[in-house]
C-alpha cells in the first residue's frame, strides 16, 4: 500500500503574521492526520519559519522550485544543496506556472522538458524528493492530447536520469485547464490519467511503478478530495488555493486518512 501524500503549494502567498496562522491552526490537527504524509511548500523566503514551525512535528517541508545549475552566476536561483542545507524534504518541480508564465528554457532555447530533467537530477543527488508536476493545457485537453503529453514528459525524465531515479521521486497530475479554476477533474478522469502514467513506468520497472505515489493536483477542496483520493491510482493530492486556510487543509488531509480504509 502506498502512503497517501498530501501537498500544499502556497504559490507567492503569505506573510510572516499569516503562516504562523495557518502553521498553528494545521499543527495544532496534525495527530488527526499522522497516518498520511503531509508537506508544505512555502515561497522560498519563509523557508526557515516553516522549517522551525514544522521541527520534530512529522510534517514534511519543500520548496516551490528549485536551479538546474549547482552554485554560480545565476541571479534569483537556489540550488538543491542550498534546500539540502534547510532539511527539505520535497521540492516541486515543472509546475505549470513556471513553464508557462516563466518560460523555462535555457540558452539554446532547448525544450523545456529538459530543464525539468536536470532538476529532478539535481535533486534525487542532493536527497531532496522531487514531485514532478505534468498535465495538459486547455487547448491539448480541448483536442484529446492528454496522454501524448504526459508520456512525452515522463519518457524525457526517464531516458535523462534513467527509470530507478523515480524509486525516489514522486509525480502529480496537473491538469491546467483545472488549476485555480474551481473546476476539478472528475475522480475518473484523474484514474484514467494516473492508471496511464503508472502503466508508462510500468513498460520499464513494474516494481517502481507500483510503488511510485502519483498526486493529483487542480482545484482540490474538502467536498471533492475524498471521492478523488479513493480512487485505486490517486495516491493524495497537491494543493493550491485550499492549502491557504488551516480548517480547509487540515479537511483535506483527514481525507487522504480515509484511503488507509
Ligand atoms: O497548482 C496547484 C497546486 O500546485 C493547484 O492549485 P489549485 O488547488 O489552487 O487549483
Amino acid at each position: 500500500m502506498r502512503k497517501p501524500l498530501v501537498a500544499g503549494n502556497w504559490k507567492m502567498n503569505g506573510s510572516s503574521a499569516s503562516n504562523n496562522v495557518l502553521l498553528d491552526g494545521i499543527i495544532a490537527k496534525s495527530d488527526t492526520f499522522a497516518s498520511v504524509d503531509v508537506a508544505l511548500f512555502p515561497p522560498a523566503v519563509y523557508l526557515h519559519q516553516v522549517q522551525q514551525a514544522l521541527a520534530g512535528t512529522g510534517l514534511f517541508w519543500g520548496t516551490q522550485n528549485l536551479s538546474q545549475f549547482n552554485q554560480g552566476a545565476y541571479t534569483g536561483e537556489i540550488s538543491a544543496l542550498m534546500l539540502a542545507d534547510f532539511d527539505c524534504d520535497y521540492v516541486l518541480i515543472g509546475h505549470s506556472e513556471r513553464r508557462c508564465l516563466y518560460a523555462e528554457l535555457d540558452l539554446d532555447q532547448r525544450v523545456l522538458d529538459r530543464i525539468v530533467a536536470e532538476k529532478y537530477e539535481m535533486s534525487v543527488k542532493a536527497g531532496i524528493t522531487p514531485i514532478i508536476c505534468i498535465g495538459e493545457s486547455p487547448e491539448e485537453h480541448a483536442v484529446g492530447r492528454t496522454e501524448e503529453v504526459i508520456a512525452r514528459l515522463l519518457d524525457t525524465v526517464i531516458a535523462y536520469q534513467g527509470v530507478e531515479g523515480l524509486a525516489h521521486t514522486v509525480l502529480a497530475y496537473e491538469p491546467v485547464w483545472a488549476i485555480g479554476t474551481g473546476r476539478s477533474a472528475t475522480p475518473e478522469w484523474a484514474q484514467d490519467v494516473h492508471s496511464f502514467m503508472r502503466q508508462r513506468v510500468a513498460k520499464h520497472d513494474p516494481t517502481i511503478a507500483e510503488s511510485l505515489r502519483i498526486l493529483y493536483g487542480g482545484s482540490v477542496n474538502s467536498n471533492n478530495a475524498a471521492p478523488l483520493f479513493s480512487q485505486p491510482d490517486v495516491d493524495g493530492g497537491l494543493v493550491g488555493g485550499g492549502s491557504l486556510n488551516a480548517d480547509e487543509f487540515v479537511k483535506i488531509c483527514q481525507a487522504a486518512v480515509l484511503k488507509l480504509g
